[in-house]
């Protein structure tokens, strides 16, 4: 099993990622970069531990249960189990673990009759690469925002979106853009495609393939950073470590050999590739099962929160805290009713339910920002009443007002400020503006996410039931 040190080590590539106009020389060590790099690298270590319950024998070989493809029921609850570790270890908020993305390799693999019959040894070869190496791959599989009016073969400009430039005996040139990629920054790999549905003049961008993220060609230019600006870990508890970042990829001809290519301009094998491997349910149903751990922490914080300020038995603050609650285990229930749903498909793969999936997942634009007025609500101005940072908690200048005006019963002025800075990195910094477009976003706008739920309800089952009563009765 691969370990965090092998990990970061690796990381020091031909890479060329952009921050300030500026290519950084080593991501594993840039402050924009390093911490996040050393939470995956955390994350590595404790999948190989095997304490960590997260391994499984493959053969003659251990490998971490998260890169697999579920085949029995058994094997869906040790999923969620390992991801549940994963995710717990940052408390939900890496959206992008490695575990992520894998889900969606798993399930192509397994289905190797979705792809193309040229292409299809493509994927499975690529699969058993991640699951060997373990090799964490981020994706960005939405084409550049440039108009929703249209698809890329109507905007201006040759290959805005990133589609195939050339075709060459050994394999393709690529070139153009492609929206974002979280985690792409640290990833070994990044997978290409493109999930929005296509027309039939974009045939060159109906594309997908895997490229390592230090492939010559490839530039990915990145948000502002939010980890250099955070001061202190005491500051900012979440930024100083799950900082992410998200990069638009830049391909200036990037060669790509036929091996990593899965899909190739073939409008109707992107749909197959997503949705006919159950792929898209499965890989989804990772990122609730994080999301569950996330809510989880949010309601804890505004349980603790609530108890400091000592307004935890007012009626109308157990009403919010009831209704935090409620929210967290809708999600939490969806998660496992999904897993009770499951079913194994043609190629033995088991899929989570999708009515219970898509179900939750329609809501979570609504949801998380629900989730995030409550928690406001209840922390009130608590989390300006903060020192600037942890210099005031140091200097003899300040400390002492702040031990005696900033304190709470039974709860002194450190840990009082430790809790509401936390608050703070979860509802207030850029850090959190950023946790809450990502939650509202990662999985398609919220449009696209209760089309997902419209669709794999079963409403035929609900329209029968209004039919069957509007049946037993006459005028
Ligand atoms: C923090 C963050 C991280 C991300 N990470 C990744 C990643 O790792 N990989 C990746 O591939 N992508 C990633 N994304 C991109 C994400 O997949 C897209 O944001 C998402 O698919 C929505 O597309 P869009 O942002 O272009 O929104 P748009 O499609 O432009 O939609 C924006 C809004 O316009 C309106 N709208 C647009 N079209 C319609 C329509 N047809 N009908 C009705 N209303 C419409 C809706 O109000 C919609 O919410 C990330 C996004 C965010 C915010």
């Amino acid at each position: 099993m691969r370990t965090g040190a092998e990990y970061l080590a690796s990381l020091k590539d031909s890479r060329r990622v952009y921050v300030d106009g500026v290519a950084v020389d080593d991501v594993a060590h840039h402050p924009a970069f390093a911490p996040i790099a050393q939470t995956v690298a955390e994350l590595f270590d404790l999948a190989a531990d095997p304490s960590s319950g997260m391994t499984v024998r493959d053969g003659d070989r251990t490998v971490n249960r998260l890169f697999t493809t579920p085949r029995s029921r058994d094997d869906l609850a040790a999923f969620r189990s390992a991801a549940t570790t994963w995710a717990e270890h940052t408390h939900g908020w890496v959206g992008r673990s490695p575990d992520h993305v894998a889900a969606f390799v798993a399930a192509f693999a397994a289905h190797p009759e979705a792809f193309s019959d040229d292409l299809a040894a493509n994927v499975v070869a690529y699969r058993e690469r991640v699951l060997a190496e373990n090799l964490y791959v981020s994706y960005a599989i939405i084409p550049p925002q440039v108009s929703r009016a249209t698809t890329a073969s109507a905007w201006d400009g040759d290959f805005v979106q990133v589609g195939v430039a050339e075709e060459r005996a050994d394999g393709i040139v690529v070139r153009g853009a492609q929206m974002l990629a979280t985690g792409g920054a640290v990833a070994d790999e990044i997978l290409v495609s493109c999930i929005k549905p296509l027309g039939p003049e974009d045939r060159d961008f109906a594309i997908s393939f895997a490229v390592p993220v230090g492939a010559d060609g490839l530039k990915l230019l990145c948000r502002r950073p939010y980890a250099p600006a955070a001061s202190s870990r005491y500051d900012y508890p979440l930024t100083s470590r799950f900082d992410e970042t998200d990069a638009l990829l830049v391909f200036d001809d990037v060669f790509i050999p036929w091996e990593r290519v899965f899909v190739y301009r073939d409008i109707a094998g992107l749909r197959r590739q997503f949705f006919e491997t159950g792929a898209h349910v499965l890989g989804n149903w990772q990122a609730q099962i994080r999301f569950a751990v996330k809510l989880r922490f949010l309601a804890g914080l505004a349980r603790k929160v609530a108890a400091v300020n000592g307004v935890d038995r007012f009626p109308g603050v157990v009403e919010k805290l009831g209704e935090l609650a409620s929210l967290t285990s809708l999600v939490e229930s969806a998660v496992l009713a999904a897993e009770h749903t499951a079913e194994p498909d043609a190629q033995g793969m088991w899929r989570p339910g999708a009515r219970a999936l898509y179900g939750v997942m329609g809501l979570q634009a609504e949801l998380y920002p629900r989730v995030l007025a409550i928690l406001r609500d209840l922390v009130g101005g608590g989390v300006l009443q903060v020192p600037s940072s942890v210099a005031d908690m140091t200097s003899p200048e300040t400390r002492p007002d702040i031990d005696r005006y900033v304190h709470s019963p039974g709860v002194p002025a450190e840990e009082r400020v430790k809790l509401f800075k936390l608050v703070w990195d979860a509802i207030g910094s850029e850090f959190a503006g950023r946790h809450h477009q990502y939650e509202m976003f990662y999985a398609g706008a919220p449009f696209v996410a209760k089309g997902y739920a419209f669709r794999n309800y079963g409403f035929e089952q609900a329209v029968a039931s209004v039919d069957s009563f509007l049946g037993s009765y006459e005028l």
